[in-house]
């Protein structure tokens, strides 16, 4: 303990003995200078000083030396200012003087180091000079021992008669919806999840899959989903499905009514499309008795309206869930709308006669009585997190993963062994094969002008450009209808209300539009398999964003282009981020041909001035709409505080 005092009090103090083995030599140079510093303000004051002209100067210097020493640095300092000055101090001082005040900081460090080194142990919280040993990342078991899903969506072709407890009625669906072969996902999981699905002595596992954007994720959980509940004799919310935004929501909801046509079973979708009321109505029927009877088997939600249902709505219950499917996962984790999660399981793990549940933490013999529930939760992402402490919030239950590999690194499990696997979980930034990605390089101010020559001048169709803010994107919208009149330009952004959202995109998927310019509202699991091109007019602030948006082509087996445009400014974070993905050589350069984008230029300004006009127009239209909407928004807020009366 002594000794660790001692220590820091040397760490701290730089004049102390530990640091200079030789400290009477020092003393003495101390001394030595104290005295010529004595000296010389004494010639100062008789007036025989040379140095008359850096009288104020020296004699601050002077009164610092006659101060004493505080600490080596500073006298130091001060000592070499007023000898250098005068040019009187002994060529061995100086030398000494200089060897301990020029790059102070970094010799300082290195005398911690080498006391700390000398004493055998290093101080906590002392900077050392050491350069730090790069960790080797491990991962828990399960994250480290995956199932591996093949990468190649055309190879190992799946018929979709052959694969093994598919139910003959899904199987005719999925060829009226011209679907005649598996992709790997889908060949790996349904088998996987229908085969769980058997084990009722046992509580199955959760699982956890990662691949790439457009790779059939959301079959590989619609088909067994519906295959497992169309036997179900009592109506009751069995599965729900977890989605973070409201289009993407309605878009797994359409797929589940595909897939449940010809069954028993009934889906429900609960994000604002309708009022709360319709909702409610949807949801739960109120019996002769007064008693609550569910109408949906499958709900599909955003976690914000799930909330409101689960405190607002009369009869609503989750005690009967069997599945929770979380999509797009990774983003649904940062979601904290309402502690969703929590307040789902306080719903779910209570009693018929609503006295909370014990829930099951590990798994014992006590675990699997009678009576105990298990809420089986299947995350599916493009780039599901590897952060195991992030995905300990989901409490999940001896999980699986299922995940695409890329041949890069090689896995190491928590045990520090080699897991025999090569590749990367890649949980994180694969994209489809068949997509090209370019990084075009251009000025911020010429950006619109380049967008024309890509769909002008190149000829490009069915192109989604994504910019890095709302404003952007319509400010680019208006821009772009100016600059270039043949081109059809939609836009698309959380800004607009539902129903023109929803034209919009039909307007795009049926290729009516040429380019829809979008925020990133657009990057994540929207399904518009015809996109051919997506153009980030902004760089994204984030790798996984990055990911999302250019994976919103080459789906399914399509070919597709990405261009990126990047400005100077954006160059060096660009390149770090397709470096972090890996992508440094397979991120290509395009070029424009300069003398056509400055043909465009009288014709750009033209369009500037427009679009200054438009939005200053905008601007009178939007204050006249103010009192309206602040009228509106109060009523919201009347109805909003009468739906809080909880009924059960
Ligand atoms: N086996 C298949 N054969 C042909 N097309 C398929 C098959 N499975 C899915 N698709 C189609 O592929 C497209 C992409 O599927 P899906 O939206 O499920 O991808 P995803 O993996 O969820 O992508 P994202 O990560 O971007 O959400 C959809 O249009 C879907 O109909």
């Amino acid at each position: 303990m002594a000794l660790f005092i001692v220590n820091r009090y040397f760490g701290a103090d730089p004049s102390g003995p530990s640091l200079e083995p030789q400290g009477s030599k020092e003393n003495d140079i101390i001394h030595t200078l104290n005295l010529k510093a004595k000296r010389k303000k004494k010639e100062h004051a008789s007036g025989t000083g040379e140095l008359t002209n850096h009288a104020p100067q020296q004699q601050d210097m002077e009164n610092h030396a006659m101060e004493g020493i505080e600490g080596l640095s500073s006298s130091f300092n001060d000592a070499v200012s007023l000898e250098d000055s005068k040019g009187a101090v002994g060529s061995a001082e100086r030398k000494l003087q200089k060897n301990k005040v020029q790059k102070k900081p970094r010799e300082r460090k290195k005398l911690k180091k080498e006391t700390s080194e000398t004493e055998g142990f290093t101080i906590l919280g002392e900077a050392t000079a050491a350069k730090r040993l790069k960790v080797a990342r491990v991962l828990p078991d399960w994250l480290a021992h995956p199932t591996v899903i093949g990468e190649d969506l055309e190879a190992d072709q799946l018929i979709v008669e052959d694969l093994l407890g598919l139910h003959p009625q899904l199987v005719k669906r999925l060829k009226s919806n011209n679907i005649h072969t598996f992709f790997p996902v889908q060949r790996v999981v349904i088998p996987a999840l229908l085969a769980s699905f058997q084990s009722w002595h046992y509580p199955p596992r959760d699982v956890c899959v990662s691949a790439p954007t457009g790779s059939g994720k959301t079959l590989a959980y619609v088909l067994p989903l519906v295959q497992v509940l169309k036997t179900r004799v009592v109506q009751r919310i069995q599965a729900l499905v977890v989605l973070p935004v409201q289009d993407l929501a309605i878009q797994v909801y359409k797929v589940f009514v595909e897939y449940t046509k010809g069954t028993r079973l009934r889906t429900v979708v609960l994000v604002g499309q309708h009022l709360f009321h319709q909702e409610q109505k949807s949801l739960v029927a109120t019996g002769p008795r007064g008693d609550y009877q569910s109408l949906a088997d499958i709900v599909v939600t955003t976690p914000g309206r799930l909330v409101d249902h689960i405190e607002n709505t009369p009869g609503f219950t989750l005690k009967h869930l069997r599945f929770l499917v979380i999509d797009e996962a990774d983003r649904i984790m940062n979601e904290t709308k309402g502690n969703w999660l929590e307040r789902l399981e306080k719903d779910f793990f209570v009693s018929q006669d609503g006295i909370p549940i014990e829930r099951r933490q590990m798994l014992t013999v006590a675990s699997l009585a009678a009576g105990r529930r298990h809420l089986r939760k299947l995350l599916f992402s493009a780039t599901l997190s590897q952060n195991p402490e992030k995905l300990e919030e989901l409490k999940l239950f001896q999980p699986q993963l299922f995940t695409v590999l890329s041949p890069k690194d090689t896995m190491t499990a928590i045990d520090g062994e080699s897991t025999g696997i090569e590749g990367s979980f890649v949980g994180k930034y694969t994209t489809p094969k068949e997509l090209k990605e370019y990084r075009l390089r251009c000025e911020e101010s010429v950006k619109p002008l380049v967008i024309k020559y890509l769909l002008l001048t190149l000829g490009w169709k069915s192109v989604l450009c994504f910019t890095n803010t709302r404003r952007a994107a319509h400010r680019l919208c208006l821009l772009l209808r100016s600059l270039a009149p043949d081109i059809r330009v939609g836009e698309f952004s959380s800004a607009l209300k539902k129903e023109e959202r929803k034209g919009i995109l039909k307007l795009f998927a049926n290729g009516d539009t040429d380019v829809l310019v979008s925020t990133d509202a657009m990057a994540r699991g929207m399904d518009i398999p015809d996109i051919q091109y997506v153009i980030s007019y902004d760089v994204p602030t984030f790798l996984k964003t990055y990911i999302h948006r250019v994976g919103r082509t080459a789906r399914a087996g399509r070919e597709g282009t990405a261009v990126s445009l990047v400005s100077p400014s954006d160059l060096m974070a660009f390149q770090i981020m397709m470096k972090t993905a890996g992508k440094e050589s397979s991120v290509e350069d395009m070029y424009v041909d300069e003398e056509e984008l400055q043909s465009s230029e009288e014709a750009y300004h033209e369009a500037l001035a427009q679009l200054k006009n438009a939005l200053q127009a905008e601007r009178v239209t939007e204050k006249k709409r103010v009192f309206p909407v602040k009228k509106k928004a109060r009523q919201q807020i009347g109805r909003d505080k009468r739906l809080k009366v909880k009924a059960h």
